[in-house]
This record gives C-alpha cells, structure tokens and sequence, in this order.
C-alpha cells in the first residue's frame, strides 16, 4: 500500500494540463473489439485502470502498440474469447468497472461472452441489471453463477429491438449500444445515458461505419451493420479531473490555470463550481482561476440553503461530489451535499470533521457542510484513501492543512489521476510518494 506525505498550506501557481478521460477511455478501448482492423486512439491517459484494461485485451490475443505513453494502436484481429474463463482474466477483470464492457463487443461479434462481477469503486451497491435486461431484449441469454460472480452469455441470434432501460446507466448504455451496432435490424435505446464519453464513444462507431442517430440525447437509434472498420480515435479532457482542479484551487487560493478543457463537454460543471462563489475565466478553451480569499456558497433564489445533487447527464456528475463537499468547508456560507446515486460515497466526511471541518453527515446520502469561511484552517492528519474520489478530495484537503498529512491507500487515487503528484509538485506543490 503506497503513501503520500502531504506537506500542506501553500498556495499553488502554474498551468494543469488534463489527462485524458478515464471513463470515455475505458469504453473506446472496450471498442476496439468490434473490429479486425486497426483502431487508433489517442489521449489515452497512463493510469491503472485504463492500463489493467489494455492488459485484459492483450491477454485475449488483441495486438497492442504502443506509439506514446497516450496513444496506441489495438488490432483484434484474432481474439480467443476462451481467454475469459481462465482464472488469469478473472482476477483481472474483477479489479475494474470498465471490464464490463468487453461483454457487448464481443456478444456482438462471437455470439458469447463471460465476465466476472466488476470491480471499481466500493461506493455502495453496483447493480448490473441494465446491461443484462438490454442484452436480453436483444434476444441473448444469460446465466450468472453465484457462487463464482460469473456471468456467462449466449446471442448467437441476436436481433435489434426497443428497450426502455431501467436507469440511465453510463457503462450498461455503453456495453448495449456496442451489441447494438453488430445486431441486424434496428435497436432502439430510450433512457440512455447520455454523457460526453457516450457521446465520444458514439461517433467513434460511426467513424467505424455504425449508424446510429440521437447521439448526445437519451433515445439512441441503432441500425444494426455487418461489420465495422478501424479508425482513428481523440479521448476527451477529463471533465473529473478539470472539476478536481477547479476545487483545488479555490480550497488553497491557488492561481491556476487550466489549459484546454474542451469547455462546451464540461456541461453543468463550471457553472455549479460558479454557485459556490468561485470565480474563474474562460479564456480560449482555458480556465484560469485566480487567487480568491473568499468564495460565498449561493442560495436558492427564497434565500434557502443550496443543494448539490447528482443526476444523470445532463445533470451534475456524482464523481464530483465529493470535490463539492471538500471545497465547501472553507467556503463562506452552507450547502447540502445530495449524494443520489451511491449510498457509501459520503462516508469519508469522518476524516474531514477530524481535521477540523463543520460537517454533518444527515444519512448515507447527505451531508450539510457549514463553511468556515477561512476562519480556521483545516489541521493536517493521517487519513486512508477509501475511494478515488474521496481520495483526491483528501488530498485537496491536506494540501490545504497546514503541515504534514498522510495519506494511506493512494493506489485509489492513482486508478484515475495521471501522475498526480509529479504534476502538482510541478506547480509548487510538496506531496511525497512513499512506496
Ligand atoms: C467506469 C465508469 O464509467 N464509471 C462511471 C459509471 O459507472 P456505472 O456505469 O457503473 O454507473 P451507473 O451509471 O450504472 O450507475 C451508477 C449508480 O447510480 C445509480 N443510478 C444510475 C442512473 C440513474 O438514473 N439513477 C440511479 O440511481 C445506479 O443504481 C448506480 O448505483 O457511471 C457512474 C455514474 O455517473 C460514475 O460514478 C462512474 O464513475
Ligand atoms: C466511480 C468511479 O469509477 P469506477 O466506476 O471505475 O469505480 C469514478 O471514476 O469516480
């Protein structure tokens, strides 16, 4: 288990430049199945979970080169879906979500599949259902063991069909429309997820030849191909991180600047970092913001206090939530922090209430934070990572501790932030990585 020492307090300055998205770049690598030919892709970040997922294909016999730590070309031109059942994919495919999505491809492509239950983030129940009620409305069966956690699918005979899908699942939208486009006939996905990695992941079908319509809404239109060719792929800038970055700066009254954000796909986000008093520009495709001693939390418009709540795009992103709640403890003013979608995403708030923060925990779902408005500091301490969202939330707020923090645990955040400390070090940051 690896460390950070977090020597906190002082203000950072520079220019941050975002990694590519995690959860676009686990589903276009995902697929890089559909097809025998050669798909680049670039923007690719160098972070554990995108690199465990390259891993699992190159041990189902899909070629990998690599041209840069960022971009690679993959080519699944003989892949030996057999791979699946061995121990070796099991162990490995259940260490992350986005393994998951193997499934659709290669249904699509082979008539069968298998998969383990994911891993990812220990954030509360992580049902699958979607996925599996969307395949099997496309005509394929399904067993899961459960004494092993094994999923086993069969669609030698699938057809396009309508689905109404139970929630708007990002990976289950993502896993469906990628059985879709290999499915003769037409498929119809209403309620689906609708965020930018869809929406890249999308257009990243139709440059292989898919058809689809209603990219970027929740009713998909998929008319079902033969076959698909390679293409050339661009991974977005990580709205998470870009938010993780807005955060950081206000909680340590650092002037940072943001370089190219790809602000139109930052949807709502800007605008409710804006709702907590935090002032930035938007110069060209950059954000800078500036040192700023105070930030005051907006109400609602009848003077009530202000809610921040997840929902499903275009709504607020519950990965930022926790980066809400950390930034709001030194705001001026009071917010609710509405955490809908996960029910153990908010338990971390224990380590922050211990360093000082005015915090209280109303259930597993919400927590009402009372700024300090900068009148006191939040104190260093000893905390472990639990997950990577709270992980980096934890880090923001040691950065802002004066003195020493330890952080416990950092391979979590580590799964999605690109050598986070070299790049914050470089900004006059002072974290330690302890091995
Ligand atoms: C690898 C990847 O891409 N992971 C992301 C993906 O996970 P993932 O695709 O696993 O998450 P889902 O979208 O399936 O659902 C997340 C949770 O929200 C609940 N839910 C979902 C939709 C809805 O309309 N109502 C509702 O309550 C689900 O029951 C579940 O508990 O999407 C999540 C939700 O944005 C993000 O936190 C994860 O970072
Ligand atoms: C919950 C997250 O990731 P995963 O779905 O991979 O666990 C996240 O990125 O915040």
């Amino acid at each position: 288990m690896a460390t950070f020492e977090v020597y906190g307090g002082k203000p950072l300055k520079g220019e941050l430049h975002p990694q590519g998205a995690k959860n676009e770049a686990l589903q276009i690598i995902c697929a890089t199945l559909l097809t025998a030919e050669p798909v680049t892709i670039k923007n690719i970040p160098n972070i554990r979970d995108v690199n465990k997922l390259i891993e699992l294909l190159q041990g189902m016999g899909v070629e990998v080169q690599r041209h840069s730590s960022s971009e690679c070309t993959f080519r699944a031109k003989n892949v030996d879906v057999e791979y699946l059942t061995t121990n070796d994919f099991k162990v490995k495919a259940a260490a992350i979500r986005g393994s998951i999505m193997v499934v659709g491809p290669l249904l699509a492509r082979y008539g069968r599949a298998y998969a383990p239950k994911p891993g990812g983030d220990k954030i509360g129940r992580r049902r699958l259902d979607t996925h599996f009620l969307g395949f099997q409305k496309l005509g394929a069966t399904f067993n899961f063991d459960t004494r092993e956690n094994f999923f086993t699918l069969e669609g030698k005979n699938m057809q396009g069909a309508y689905m109404l899908l139970d929630e708007a699942s990002v990976t289950g939208t993502a896993n469906i429309l990628m059985a879709a486009v290999l499915t003769p006939g037409t498929t119809t996905i209403y309620n689906a997820a609708c965020e930018p990695y869809l929406q890249q992941l999308s257009k990243m079908l139709v440059s292989m030849g898919a058809k689809i319509s209603g990219i970027g809404s929740n009713l998909l239109t998929v008319e079902g191909v033969e076959s698909l060719g390679g293409c050339t792929h661009a991974i977005l800038p990580d709205m998470i991180e870009i938010g993780s970055f807005i955060g950081l700066a206000a909680m340590t009254a650092s002037n940072i600047t943001i370089r190219n954000v790809s602000y139109p796909n930052l949807g709502i986000i800007p605008d409710s970092f804006r709702r907590m008093g935090i002032e930035f520009e938007v110069i060209g495709d950059d954000i800078h913001i500036p040192p700023q001693e105070h930030y005051e939390i907006d109400t609602f418009i009848d003077g009530s206090i202000l809610t921040i709540a997840d929902a499903p795009w275009p709504g607020l992103t519950p990965d930022l939530l926790s980066v809400f709640l950390v930034v709001a403890t030194q705001a001026k003013g009071s917010v609710l922090i509405h955490q809908k979608m996960f029910e153990s995403r908010l338990f971390f708030v224990d380590k922050l209430i211990d360093m000082g923060a005015q915090i209280i925990l109303c259930d597993p779902h919400r927590a009402t934070v009372i700024g300090h408005d900068r009148n006191m500091k939040l104190r260093p301490t000893v905390m472990t990572s639990p997950d990577i969202r709270a992980g980096v939330a934890l880090l923001i707020a040691a950065l802002s501790a004066e003195g020493k923090s330890v952080i416990h645990n950092i391979e979590q955040i580590d799964r999605g932030y690109e050598n986070i400390d070299g790049r914050l070090n470089a900004i006059g940051a002072d974290i330690r990585r302890i091995e």
